[in-house]
């Protein structure tokens, strides 16, 4: 037999049989948009470190809605920027039900109700001190003070018609607590996306710039709640005990520098399983793209299908409307 008798090549010579052989394709429908909220009427605002990304006030938001149904996302994740005025120790805000987030959603489902929502659950844009929970006299987040505040926040997201509460606090015990309280006041249609595997990450640097926490937070870090970055096993506990507290998807985040964490969660529990590039992923990304360094279209599109190869069924990204509208040839 002359050498070589396999040659892998064969299959990659033309296009046709490259795609008939393709594993992941990457689609619209695989996309969750991220959004910023801001109050006001006709205001935008840029976020500095995230070149692209504007802060919308409602009517804004509702013009972005309408451009994720047009393209075939499924779905939009609201984070609220909502000012140091209503920031207070006990973040209360977060559950007035006439807070913007509550407003946002409202207004939202009227407009595009086969659009998902999915509501940010964690205390940050509501604290003065921009930790996700509430403090003690040592500056330690309170475990279940924090469960009492996120429950009364997800009831009145729920009740605003969200579609998805996605607690992102890594409180213990949080989504057993939420889901029996959407349960008792009938909200059984609620789902749960439990970010489960969220470590303390330095690539959230330019969300907190967005939602304005980052001043507030000041000196103050995240590593008595969010995960240490050397760890996956760890990440494989966390998701089984979101899953057995009653999480309908969970989450890894961040994405790129996590996909390892992706795979094992995927393989090991075959969940509904999302994957967060975060905002610090965006601005590399871009700045690379901005400076002529990448092609931003195909190192875009290439970074979102990585993950469904590693095994994200969902991708949340700043990207995403520019990557679907990439997909449809625009
Ligand atoms: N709960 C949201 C975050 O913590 C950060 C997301 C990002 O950096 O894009
Ligand atoms: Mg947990």
């Amino acid at each position: 037999m002359s050498f070589p008798a396999i040659r892998m090549r064969r299959m990659r010579r033309d296009a046709f049989s490259r795609a008939l052989m393709r594993e992941n394709t990457l689609l619209p429908s695989d996309l969750i948009m991220v959004a910023f909220v801001i109050e006001g009427e006709g205001q935008r605002e840029a976020v500095p470190s995230m070149p692209g990304v504007e802060r919308l006030s409602i009517d804004g938001l509702l013009d972005l809605a309408g451009e994720c149904v047009r393209l075939g996302i499924p779905a939009l994740a609201l984070f609220p920027s909502p000012g140091n005025g209503v920031k207070t120790e006990d973040a209360r805000e977060a559950w007035n039900p006439d807070a913007l987030m509550q407003r946002a959603t409202r207004a939202l489902k009227a407009k595009y109700p086969q659009l998902g929502l999915i509501g940010d659950v964690a205390l940050d844009p509501y604290t003065t001190h921009g930790q996700d929970g509430l403090i003690d006299e040592n500056g330690y987040v309170m475990n279940e003070p924090t469960i009492e505040a996120l429950i009364k926040m997800s009831l009145a997201q729920a009740e605003a018609g969200m579609d998805f509460v996605a607690p992102s606090d890594m409180m213990d015990g949080r989504i057993g607590a939420i889901r029996d309280a959407l349960e008792e006041a009938g909200h059984i249609h609620t789902r749960i996306l439990a970010y489960s595997a969220k470590y303390a990450s330095s690539f959230y640097g330019p969300f907190r710039d967005a939602v304005g926490s980052a001043a507030n937070l000041g000196k103050g870090d995240k590593h008595t709640y969010q995960m240490d970055v050397g760890n996956s096993d760890e990440a494989l506990r966390e998701v089984e005990l979101d899953i057995a507290e009653g999480a309908d998807a969970v989450m890894v985040k961040p994405g790129m520098p996590y996909l390892d964490v992706l795979r094992r969660v995927k393989d090991a529990f075959g969940m509904p399983t999302f994957v967060y590039q975060v905002s610090g992923e965006y601005a590399m990304l871009k700045a690379a793209a901005q400076n002529g360094w990448l092609n931003e279209k195909a190192v875009v599109l290439e970074s979102l299908v990585a993950f469904k190869r590693a095994g994200a069924d969902a991708i949340l990204t700043y990207y995403a409307i520019d990557a679907a509208r990439w997909l449809k040839g625009e």
